[in-house]
């Protein structure tokens, strides 16, 4: 999605949840200066890291995730897709010893198992708002072979490919990165998260507090965003 009609979508989410633009660009800038700092990827680089295939799977933190990734284990040769997790379903890829070619984070997933999934080969993409500048600032030296994202303006090193949660950010990520086809796993959507996503969760899934349904239908609207605007097949497991 191009800035131009990002930022429509940008100026309702921050009026819905109250986020701040400053914010937002303040942790772009942290998270840019750092880039600069330590080396990064462009999306050039990356795009040859992942250039053996143009199917992708990307992996959601929903209630589905284990069940898709068994569907998956049992059907398909993954060795044969660009594996992107989001955030927390990194720690249910680790558990299924499946390594990730990309990681989208914001940083509050588990960060053993993403930087786990990082030293056995993953490609961290970070992202930095408002509510993470800190985590931005303390974490991402921690990591190698980092691209860097905002949903603000995109300044210095920083991209912004469209989207919201990691999840949806992960699809329009492998709509810049050339996909044709892309298979969502545990992308459910709707009202239950997992200890994927909430890692204190008394039970394996619960019911998601306002902010985050309000967030997975962000994502959802994105997602069916992609499927009817850009050149690409998407099934969702879920369907
Ligand atoms: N039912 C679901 N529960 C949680 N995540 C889901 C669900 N369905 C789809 N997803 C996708 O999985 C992604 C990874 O989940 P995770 O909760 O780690 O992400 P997040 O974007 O950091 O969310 P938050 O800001 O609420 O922490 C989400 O960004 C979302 O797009
Ligand atoms: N400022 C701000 N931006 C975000 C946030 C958030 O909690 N605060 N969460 C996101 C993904 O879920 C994406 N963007
Ligand atoms: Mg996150």
């Amino acid at each position: 999605m191009e800035f131009g009609q990002w930022s429509i979508y940008y100026k309702e989410i921050l009026d819905d949840f109250g986020f701040s633009r400053e914010d937002d660009e303040k942790s772009a800038q942290v998270l840019d200066e750092i880039l600069s700092e330590e080396g990064c990827l462009t999306l050039e680089d990356l795009s040859k890291i992942v250039g053996f295939s143009d199917r992708f799977i990307v992996f959601g933190a929903g209630p589905s995730l284990k069940e898709h990734i068994q569907l998956l284990l049992e059907n398909y040769d993954l060795k044969e897709y660009v594996l992107v997790s989001a955030d927390g379903a990194t720690t249910a890829m680790v558990e299924e010893r499946i390594s990730p070619d990309i990681v989208v984070t914001d940083l509050d997933g588990n960060l053993d198992d993403i930087l786990l999934a990082n030293l056995r080969g993953a490609n961290v993409v970070i992202h930095a708002h408002g509510d993470n500048i800190t985590k931005v600032a303390q974490l991402t030296p921690f990591f190698t072979n980092v691209l860097g994202t905002t949903q603000a303006q995109p300044v210095g090193n920083l991209y912004n490919f469209g989207g919201f949660t990691d999840g949806d950010r992960a699809i329009f990520l492998a709509v810049a990165l050339g996909a044709s086809e892309i298979t969502l796993a545990g992308m459910d959507f709707g009202e239950i998260v997992t200890k994927y996503s909430r890692p204190n969760l008394p039970d394996i899934v619960g019911p998601a507090d306002e902010v985050k349904r309000k967030k997975l239908q962000y994502a959802e609207e994105f997602t069916n965003w992609i499927e009817e605007n850009e050149n690409v097949k998407i099934t969702n497991l879920k369907e």
